[in-house]
């Protein structure tokens, strides 16, 4: 039994825009994303979002929302990614290039889907209704969906 390995993806939200980092290098290089990463032994899941986010962007949330979990699961893996999501709308500090991203601002009308993970395109529309959403995708390779769940939720 290999256990789920514990993730975190913070969106920092404006109004009308959202600030996503384009991944430098490492896992999902090349796309756009929120921040996060791994949670370390000895922090909670909602520190380690905290903490990745300001790793990433200097960012530093001054309250965090849990508006989602996620599942990833790809083929020929039997670790299965458990990401937990979270949105800020309270920060400070000013968005700031790291080694692993450069952060942008988009409009949540113009979000770079065809540039982001292809899961981002089904639930990142319910993050931006402000649902709460759990989810399941079954990957081959890093680009193709084979299996999905998704559904809104009212509690975590
Ligand atoms: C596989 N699809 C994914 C994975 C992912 N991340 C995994 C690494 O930790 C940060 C979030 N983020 C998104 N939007 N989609």
């Amino acid at each position: 039994m290999v256990p789920n390995k514990l993730l975190t993806l913070v969106f920092v939200r404006e109004a009308s825009r959202i600030l996503l980092g384009m991944k430098k290098k490492g896992f999902g290089a090349g796309r756009w994303n929120g921040f996060g990463g791994k949670v370390e032994k000895g922090e909670t899941i909602e520190e380690g979002a905290k903490r990745e986010l300001q790793e990433e962007s200097g960012l530093v949330a001054e309250q965090l929302d849990e508006v989602g979990r996620l599942m990833f699961e790809f083929e020929g893996d039997p670790q299965l990614l458990e990401v937990h999501v979270f949105s800020t709308r309270n920060y400070k500090g000013t968005p700031t290039e790291s080694d692993e991203m450069r952060p942008q601002w988009y409009n949540i009308d113009s979000i770079p889907y065809s540039n982001m993970w292809p899961d981002d395109k089904y639930w990142v529309p319910l993050y931006l209704q402000d649902k709460k959403f759990s989810g399941y995708f079954k990957f081959k390779g890093h680009d193709d969906i084979i299996e999905q769940t998704l559904k809104e939720v009212d509690n975590l």
